[in-house]
């Protein structure tokens, strides 16, 4: 490594470190002075990014996560344009909804959980990032998920705010590397899957997914989970495993080969094909497809006409065909998470990750 890099990755290191919000700025470029806060300008960073470019030596996969976490806090002024707009459209959701019948939880920051109608509805509300899951809105979804399990809603329903149901998993999550180093990281990370997918195997009612939009990773795989999934004719269907290096998640490995078959699991699951609504509902992974212009209409008048039905008999039907499988599906899902624990710590996966932040690769 040459003195230069090792000056860039220390400063980078400690940046982070003190400076969580602090645009990135490096020792060897002029730095430019803006009231108290000290900013590399926009020109700094782009050259200093084509220096790490340029590294002669490669510096290691930790070393690469802990760059690219700094290159991402960049996109701090972004949070707040986000946090702007998941306020905005949290009260577009409710303008939806009738006045006063509308029970808002508060309390999520990535979610908008309503209840009305017999129905809990959990929408991820992070549109301008097509609705990637953080670290955060995982333990958000587990803890609306348990809320629903015990609420007096009949039916739960999942769907997304914005032209995406969700991307999957936000990429990002694995640039925010704690003391112990990427194995820490990963161990932390395969138990929370764990408990994640297990909220979702444990879910005691009926439990919907109105897929508004595409769907990616494991948006798509705990598809297979849920026990009716309603799709636009916009949504479309991908697993891309391959292209990141990962394996699949979500109980996928068991759900899909049973609902598609073994070969058609294995184009979606091994070789990332991605399935349009229309091939999904053939395939059995989506229940029904609507025209993008009806769909919400349509669906959320048949969801209000489900909810009246008794909800003991919905609950205990529910049971009567999932709960033979359910000792399985945690089998599977522990397997899975084990099987990603390494797989995360692969230069196959970190490639993949930093392909797509230093935006050299997009699905
Ligand atoms: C941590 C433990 C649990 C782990 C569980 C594991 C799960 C596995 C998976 O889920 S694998 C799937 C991971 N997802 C992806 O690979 C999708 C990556 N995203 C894309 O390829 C594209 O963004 C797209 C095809 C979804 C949409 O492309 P489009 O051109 O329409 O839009 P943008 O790319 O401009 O996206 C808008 C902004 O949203 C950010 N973004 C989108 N998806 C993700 C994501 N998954 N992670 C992080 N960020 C995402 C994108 O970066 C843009 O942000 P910017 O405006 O700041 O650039």
């Amino acid at each position: 490594m040459t003195e230069f890099s090792r000056r860039l990755v220390r400063r980078c290191w400690l940046s982070a470190v003190q400076n969580p919000l602090q645009v990135i700025s490096f020792p060897a470029l002029q730095l430019h002075v803006s009231g108290t806060a000290m900013r590399a300008s926009q020109e700094d960073f782009e050259n200093a990014m084509n220096q790490v470019k340029l590294l002669k030596k490669d510096p290691g996969n930790e070393v690469k996560l802990k760059l690219y976490a700094l290159y991402k806090q960049e996109t701090a002024r972004q949070n707040y344009v986000d946090l702007v707009s998941s306020l905005t459209s949290s009260s577009k959701s409710s303008s939806q909804a009738k006045p006063g019948a509308d029970r808002e939880r508060q309390g999520y920051e990535n979610l908008v959980v309503t209840s009305e109608d017999g129905i809990t509805k959990i929408m991820l509300n992070r549109p301008i990032k097509k609705n990637a899951i953080s670290t955060q809105m995982y333990h958000e979804i587990m803890l609306a998920l348990k809320t629903a399990s015990k609420d007096d809603s009949t039916i739960t329903v999942l769907t997304g705010n914005g032209d995406y149901y969700c991307s999957g998993n936000d990429l990002t999550n694995f640039t925010d590397i704690p003391a112990g180093g990427v194995e820490e990281k990963a161990k932390n990370s395969a138990l929370m899957l764990r408990d994640f997918v297990g909220c979702f195997i444990d879910f005691p009612k009926p439990l919907i997914a109105v897929v508004n939009g595409p769907a990616v990773g494991i948006g798509v795989t705990t598809l297979g989970l849920f026990d009716v999934v309603y799709a636009s004719d916009k949504a479309t269907f991908h697993t891309p495993f391959g292209h990141l290096g990962l394996s699949p998640e979500g109980c996928s490995s068991y759900t899909f080969p049973k609902i598609m078959g073994p070969a058609k699991a294995a184009e979606m699951l091994i070789f990332g094909k991605k399935l349009t609504a229309r091939e999904a509902c053939a395939q059995g992974l989506v229940t029904e497809v609507f025209p993008d212009s009806i769909f919400q209409k349509e669906v959320w008048t048949r969801l209000k006409a489900y909810s009246k039905l008794p909800p003991n008999a919905m609950r205990v039907s529910k049971q009567v065909i999932r709960n033979t499988e359910k000792e399985k599906l945690h089998a599977v899902n522990a397997e899975e998470c084990r099987v990603l624990r390494e797989r995360w710590m692969s230069d196959e996966c970190i490639n993949a990750a930093m392909n797509f932040l230093s935006r050299r690769a997009k699905l």
